[in-house]
């Protein structure tokens, strides 16, 4: 049971990120906290503290009540516009320069990928920046891109879709919903088939997604955690790299 507190990044996992042929890297919002970006539990505040993630982000909780669910987020996209990508998604987007291949798989909602550089990025739980409509899917863009004023917490009217007037949604996956098919395929093969895979800042507690790291170490693959949160680790090809991903991954680099 390999386990590296970050001070010395184990040997292994440095030779197998030199020889690699295929890197993956599964992200959490624990990769964008060091860009001011919250966890999906930290989004939990002022005006929506009193709610349970699980009760926020479901298709009933904006059909109940589509002014709180779209004000949340609204104040998230906003919150992520006037974000910037931090060390960690630099050195992912670096690594990404220096590997074989890599296959970027995210949870997150949020553009900090892709503003670092990185592109054909897997997003399984969507993103604040795709938003369509309820009704008949139609996709909107109608939304603000840019502010310079402090997000606030407020409930605010969804729009309407031009095409039928419905009530426009977050093109994020809630909770209940289907992830998108063909960016779910493609994540869990590429987790099947690489022979490393990086988890940088993810709790590990919403399925399918959390299935992801165990598919590559079943394959064969090495697999190292990056979370301040040391895992459990079930396999000796499993690795914690204890610490904050803006200073572990650049140093993986090195
Ligand atoms: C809660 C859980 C028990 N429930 C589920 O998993 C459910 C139900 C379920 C399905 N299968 C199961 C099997 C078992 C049990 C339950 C289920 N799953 C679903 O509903 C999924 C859909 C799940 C997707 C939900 N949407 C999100 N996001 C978008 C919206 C939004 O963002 O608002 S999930 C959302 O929460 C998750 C948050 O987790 P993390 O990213 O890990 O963040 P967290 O805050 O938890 O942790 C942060 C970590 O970072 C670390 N950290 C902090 N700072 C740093 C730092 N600086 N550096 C490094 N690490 C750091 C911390 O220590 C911490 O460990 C992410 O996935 C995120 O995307 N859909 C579905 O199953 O559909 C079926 C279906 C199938 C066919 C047809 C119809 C239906
Ligand atoms: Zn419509």
């Amino acid at each position: 049971m390999g386990a590296g507190s970050f001070g010395s990044i184990p040997l292994e996992l440095i030779e197998g990120l030199r020889s690699s042929r295929h890197v993956v890297v599964f992200t959490g919002a624990g990769v964008s906290a060091e860009s001011g970006v919250p966890t999906f539990r930290d989004a939990l505040t002022g005006l929506w503290a009193r709610y349970d993630p699980l009760a926020l982000a479901t298709p009933e909780a904006f059909q109940q009540d589509p002014d709180l669910v779209w004000g949340w987020y609204e104040w998230r996209r906003l919150r992520t516009l006037q974000a910037s990508p931090n060390p960690a998604h630099h050195a992912i987007a670096e690594l990404a320069r220096r590997v074989p291949r890599l296959t970027l798989i995210t949870q997150n909602v949020d553009d900090l990928h892709e503003r670092a550089g990185c592109q054909d990025v897997l997003h399984l739980h969507g993103s604040l920046h795709h938003p369509r409509c309820f009704n008949c899917a139609a996709a909107f863009n109608g939304l603000l891109e840019t502010t310079n004023e402090p997000p606030v917490e407020k409930r605010q009217s969804p729009p309407c879709c031009p095409i039928c007037s419905g009530p426009v949604r977050p093109g994020v996956v809630w909770f209940g919903e289907a992830l998108p098919e063909k960016a779910m395929h493609e994540a869990f093969a590429a987790a099947s088939e690489c022979d490393l895979l990086l988890s940088v800042g993810t709790s590990g507690a919403v399925y399918p997604a959390a299935l992801i790291p165990s598919l590559a170490w079943q394959g064969g693959a090495l697999v190292a955690h990056i979370n301040p949160q040391p895992s459990s680790l079930h396999s000796v090809r499993e690795y914690n790299l204890t610490g904050f991903a803006g200073e572990v991954l650049p140093a993986l680099l090195d």
